[in-house]
């Protein structure tokens, strides 16, 4: 799927930069555009790729420092000179645009949908957002603002992919320690997914088609993304377990959103080398998503790639009900809650400072 990338803020630059670079190494090409948009200009330097800094007058590129208001309105304002800097990559060529944001923070989650819903208004193909959830120990602020970011988000793309920053990091490693290793997880999945379907020489009846993952996601809401991968052996008569047990771990313990089975649709990509895919092996592992997801839109196709090993990419889309979105909302309000018994605790220690009374007993 050609796509052009936009990543916001700084979450969402360093994992545009991670997508570029792994598209770039694996000789793909579907990436065919790339641009960071942050209201820091620090977050922007790093990055491979043109950059638009937003938010100049207000915050002085500095950063918007977490408030997502602050952050829907710098996007708001400069969003002309953002959509300017993106026509000339959004080619006729161009087959989806994708908005990339860390939904914690105040760029990424105030500015990604009010991009998406910019972009919507102007372009006809369709704008996906990545959006990263914060994980569970990751402060109350992160938490309300994914939350609604989230909200909205879900609202203006035509699917928000999402990944949890709990998901695919090494276990030991809080979530900052593990941001490169989360960040090149994500390149790999998502980038897979991005490139399944380009043109491949030779191209067979079974392999997938870009159509296949925009008919996936058409259901809108929010999308996951599941991957897992094994050694292969040269027989695809002997690969039937492989095929059929990656797809499992895919679904059941390598999603972007954890236990998020539920969904409206499915794609299955089996990757690897054509001659070892086992096609009983497919057509058994496509019933038992059918079967787990309670869809009865799945999808499926080869992605024909050099390897040693077989891999399982499963496209959810439309998990919007499935318990993990259930459980992070939950979460998010509860953390509203919690910022607001904060506000109102700290205003009426204030009124109780400005208290006239008080002015006896100093
Ligand atoms: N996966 C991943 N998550 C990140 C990374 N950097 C930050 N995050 C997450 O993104 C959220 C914070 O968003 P940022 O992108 O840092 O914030 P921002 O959009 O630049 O907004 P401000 O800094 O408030 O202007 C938190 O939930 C972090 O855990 C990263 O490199 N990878």
């Amino acid at each position: 799927m050609k796509t052009v990338l936009v990543g916001v803020g700084q979450a969402g630059g360093k994992v545009t930069s991670a997508l570029v670079d792994f598209d770039h190494e694996m000789g793909f090409g579907s990436i065919i555009g790339a641009l960071g948009v942050n209201s820091a200009k620090a977050d922007l330097q790093p990055l491979q790729f043109d950059t638009v800094l937003v938010g100049q007058d207000r915050v002085k590129g500095h950063g918007v420092g977490g408030d997502n208001e602050l952050g829907a309105e710098v996007m708001q304002g400069d969003a002309r000179e953002v959509m300017g800097e993106l026509s000339g990559r959004i080619t006729a060529e161009a087959e989806a645009i994708v908005v990339v944001a860390g939904l914690g923070g105040g760029t990424g989650s105030g500015g990604a949908p009010v991009l998406a819903k910019e972009l919507k208004r102007v372009y006809d193909v369709p704008v996906y957002a990545l959006g990263i959830l914060p994980g569970r120990g990751e402060g109350t602020m992160y938490q309300v603002n994914a939350g609604r970011s989230l909200k909205t988000l879900a609202r203006e793309a035509d699917s928000v992919l999402l990944v949890d920053n709990d998901a695919w990091h090494s276990s030991g490693e809080s979530v900052e320690e593990g941001f490169g290793s989360i960040n090149a997880n994500i390149a790999r999945r998502v980038g897979l997914l991005l490139a399944a379907g380009e043109a491949v020489e030779g191209v067979g009846e079974s392999v997938v088609d870009t159509s296949e993952v925009i008919n996936t996601l058409r259901s809108g809401g929010i999308s996951a993304l599941g991957y897992a991968s094994a050694e292969a052996s040269e027989d695809p008569d002997e690969n039937i377990n492989v095929v059929t047990s990656v797809t499992r771990n895919a679904l059941l313990t390598g999603t972007s959103l954890p236990n998020a089975v539920e969904a409206d649709s499915a794609l299955l990509v089996v990757a690897g080398e054509p001659e070892t895919i086992s096609r009983k092996g497919v057509e058994r592992a496509r019933k038992w998503v059918e079967e787990e997801t309670g869809s009865m839109q799945v999808r499926g196709g080869d992605f024909p790639l050099e390897s040693g090993r077989l891999a399982s990419l499963v496209l959810l889309g439309g998990v919007e009900r499935s318990g993990r979105v259930e459980e992070f909302m939950e979460r998010a309000a509860a953390a509203v809650e919690e910022a607001d018994e904060q506000e109102a605790t700290r205003d009426s220690e204030e009124k109780l400072f400005q208290n006239d009374d008080l002015d006896g007993l100093i």
